[in-house]
């Protein structure tokens, strides 16, 4: 079935080229904060559309780093590339725009705090097989999964894996399909709607296949793809 999925562009990085992005109207938009990645982003995000979910990209970084960077960039979701724990996942999802959850009585205080609540993404990656059991820990700490292509860097290699491990996947949380998608897979993209591995298929993801160059995004080959695919509103 295609038209029903959302689309997230990560690797922001330049203020004029997100704004020009945003004016397409992604369900995401993906900022990376990882020194060594050079879609670093640094500096502050220009105003975007509300209907647009900031998501910040981490790789085993520190709660107080990723809770400053929640903070400061008014972040509604955190994506976790490394090798963070169930707990660690579970210690994010308390996070919230006023402060960590407390142990208040308040209901009402409890309501306004749990719908500032992030969305907690953990990523996966794959190649050409995946024990779908490290999933299960994951389950009740996060909102979607994440599938990426396994490669030498923790994001942004650039190249698909085989989609085909997702007809065994097990589990009825939402996912994203992300790693090298480009406009070269728009047509498997749509065969992929169409098989039961989409099942669970929240999001695309999408990033180095529209490059000028890294973090700077190709609005022509962005609009392309967006033409080729309806997404879900
Ligand atoms: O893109 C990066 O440089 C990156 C570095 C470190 C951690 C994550 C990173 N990217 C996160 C993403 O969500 C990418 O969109 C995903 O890895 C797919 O990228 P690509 O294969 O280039 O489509």
């Amino acid at each position: 079935m295609t038209g029903n999925m959302k689309l997230k562009i990560c690797g922001m990085k330049y203020q004029d080229n997100i704004t020009e992005v945003a004016s397409l109207q992604p369900d995401y938009l993906g900022f990376i904060f990882h020194h060594q990645s050079a879609r670093h982003f640094e500096g502050t995000i220009p105003q975007i559309s509300d209907t647009i979910k900031k998501v910040g990209v981490f790789v085993d970084e520190s709660i107080d780093f990723i809770k400053e960077m929640f903070e400061e960039h008014n972040l509604d979701c955190v994506q976790l590339h490394g090798h963070e724990s169930p707990e660690f996942c579970k210690q994010l999802k308390k996070l919230c725009h006023s402060e960590f959850i407390s142990e208040s009585d308040d209901e009402m205080l409890k309501q306004v705090q749990h719908d500032n609540n992030v969305n907690v993404i953990k990523v996966f990656s794959i190649k050409d097989t995946f024990d779908f059991s490290v999933l299960e820990p994951y389950e009740e700490v996060c909102d979607y999964f994440l599938f990426d292509t396994k490669g030498k860097l923790p994001g942004g290699n650039g190249y698909t894996f085989n989609w085909s491990v997702l007809e065994q996947y097990p589990s009825t949380k939402p996912y994203f399909l992300s790693g090298g998608i480009g406009l070269d897979q728009v047509e498997n993209l749509k065969q992929f709607q169409e098989s039961n591995a989409s099942k669970y298929c929240y999001a695309i993801d999408i990033n180095s296949k529209f490059e000028i160059e890294p973090g700077f995004k190709n609005i022509k080959l962005l609009k392309e793809f967006k033409q080729n695919l309806s997404f879900r509103t």
